[in-house]
């Protein structure tokens, strides 16, 4: 692959502030989902480096915490400036090991790069408070202070956004980070470390340790130094997680899975929800936390909008990421892809009809068409597991009480979506939604501004938003006395 700056693609961990190349005998292949060919190698790393690093974190962490705020912002600036800088060379190593066509990925990039750029001011707004005392001669002053060395595990479905979200406030709190990046794209996290390092992070600071999961997980969650972890990724490792840090106390923000409901309600636009509809549910080739996982259409309105849909998935262009034109990439591996398939045949075989697509694509191992399914029930596989890829399933729903239970009906609460016009409706609906998030006549709603997070099995605590940054923080409460 050509680079404006081939350094920025790097066979290397970072440990400590030193690079730890890969070798023969001790390293993970890392491919590309479109084709199959081996991309590279990064380092198998483990228990020890991972140790390694948590104590370069520790030290390294102290002097960062006493820069003053705007010192620290200062590099995020420059941080987030060399990202925009490098923006197609990251977007090209994106395409390249996770899949996303390349304007998707630079537009990730750029989507990442807003985090770095948000919260290199934020820091500059960690107020504390004073209470007037309980006692004549007593002051309360509460102030808040950075939690120290961050954990961070990250999925494979943003290998840059999904970074910065943590990095970012980590970095503007005072924290010190050590990072494990999926091992299906490692080489995102890596360049960012690379800009990390020219921007004037601090050796130690940050370190991406490439290996195994499970080894460099469990020296994260008990080694006591690690203050806070942060992940995001699958309900079921957060849960792994959750459990393997409880004996540290360690603070948590996990960011997992969802099942999102779409609402269709028969006073909506029809044209902007089938706009809406492809945004929330083809994002990413449909592999988001926060896709439409479940398209729920008012009867009066629901053979229309199923024809209007169908007609406007029938345009997307599946393809290699490279390739122009291409709107949707391949699945991330052979196993998604798979469920994909179960996920459509379970349908089918409990009576859904297919309105466009629901087949795989011949142009490699991990290509599916868009698909549009119909007359989908509750009893269905697709209403109760995320499929994490391009599956519309449409449900019937005859008024509002009926939707809000349907909609409801689910351990997951990330993100949800409706289409309304009446306003009474629009916030009767909000409010009976169980979900972290409600996009209102609106299929895109993440972004740096906002809290972005889950209640329910989805998870715990808000990234991103003046929000995201009280997660790296501790609050202290000083009482002085004496003052008379
Ligand atoms: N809420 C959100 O914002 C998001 C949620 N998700 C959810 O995650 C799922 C898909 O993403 P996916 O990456 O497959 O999720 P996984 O949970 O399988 O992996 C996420 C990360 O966790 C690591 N990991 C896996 N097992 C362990 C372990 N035992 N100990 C420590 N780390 C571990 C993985 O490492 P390795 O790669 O080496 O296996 C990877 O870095 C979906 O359910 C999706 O909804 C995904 C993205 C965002
Ligand atoms: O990993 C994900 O699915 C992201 O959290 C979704 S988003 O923030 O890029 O919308």
């Amino acid at each position: 692959m050509k680079l404006k700056d081939q350094s920025l693609f790097r066979e290397a961990a970072l440990v400590s502030g030193e690079w730890v190349q890969a070798n023969a005998d001790h390293h993970i292949a890392v491919d590309n989902p479109a084709t199959g060919e081996i991309i590279g190698h990064v380092p198998k790393l483990g228990a020890a480096e991972t140790r390694a690093a948590i104590e370069s974190a520790r030290i390294a962490q102290k002097d960062w915490a006493a820069r003053t705020a705007k010192e620290r912002g200062v590099v995020l600036r420059k941080w987030f400036e060399l990202m925009m800088e490098n923006k197609e060379d990251l977007g090209k190593i994106l395409t390249l090991e996770q899949g996303k066509p390349l304007a998707e990925a630079m537009g990730e990039i750029t989507y990442g790069a807003s985090f770095i750029e948000w919260f290199a001011e934020e820091g500059r707004r960690i107020n504390g408070d004073i209470i007037p005392g309980h006692q004549p001669d007593k002051r309360i002053m509460v102030m808040k202070q950075p939690i120290g060395v961050v954990a961070a595990i990250t999925p494979w479905n943003f290998p840059n956004a999904m970074i910065t979200r943590k990095a970012g406030p980590a970095f503007a709190a005072g924290c010190a980070m050590v990072l494990k990046p999926a091992s299906q794209t490692p080489f995102s996290a890596i360049a960012i470390a690379i800009l990390a390092e020219r921007a004037g992070i601090p050796k130690g600071l940050f370190s991406v340790i490439t290996g195994s999961a499970r080894e460099i997980g469990g020296e994260m969650t008990a080694n006591p130094t690690v203050r806070k972890l942060t992940f995001t990724g699958s309900t079921e490792v957060g849960a792994e997680l959750y459990r393997q840090s409880a004996p540290t106390i360690k603070k948590l923000g996990l960011e997992l899975g969802g099942n999102a409901p779409f609402i269709v309600f028969d006073d909506a636009d029809l044209d902007a929800a089938v706009e809406g509809a492809i945004i929330a549910k083809f994002r990413n080739n449909g592999q988001t936390c926060v896709c439409a996982n479940r398209i729920y259409v008012q009867d009066g309105v629901y053979d229309a909008f199923a024809e209007k849909l169908a007609g406007a998935v029938g345009k997307l262009v599946t393809g290699n990421g490279f390739d122009e034109g291409v709107i949707l990439g391949p699945l991330i591996d052979r196993a998604a892809l798979e469920k994909v398939e179960e996920h459509v045949a379970d349908a089918l075989g409990k009576g859904a009809r297919t309105v466009t697509g629901g087949k795989r694509l011949s142009i490699g191992n991990t290509f599916y068409e868009p698909t549009v399914l119909a007359d989908v029930t509750a009893e269905m596989a697709v209403a109760r597991e995320e499929t994490f890829g391009p599956v519309a399933p449409l449900f019937k729903f005859k008024d509002e009480a009926d939707v809000i239970r349907q909609a409801n009906d689910t351990e997951f609460g990330l993100a949800s979506y409706f289409y309304a016009k009446d306003m009474a409706r629009v916030f009767r609906v909000a409010e009976a939604l169980e979900y972290g998030m409600v996009g209102v006549n609106t299929g895109l709603i993440s972004t740096a501004e906002a809290p972005f997070g889950g209640v329910k099995l989805s998870g715990l605590g808000r990234e991103g938003s003046s929000y995201g940054i009280e997660e790296f923080l501790e609050l202290k409460y000083v009482c002085l006395g004496g003052v008379a």
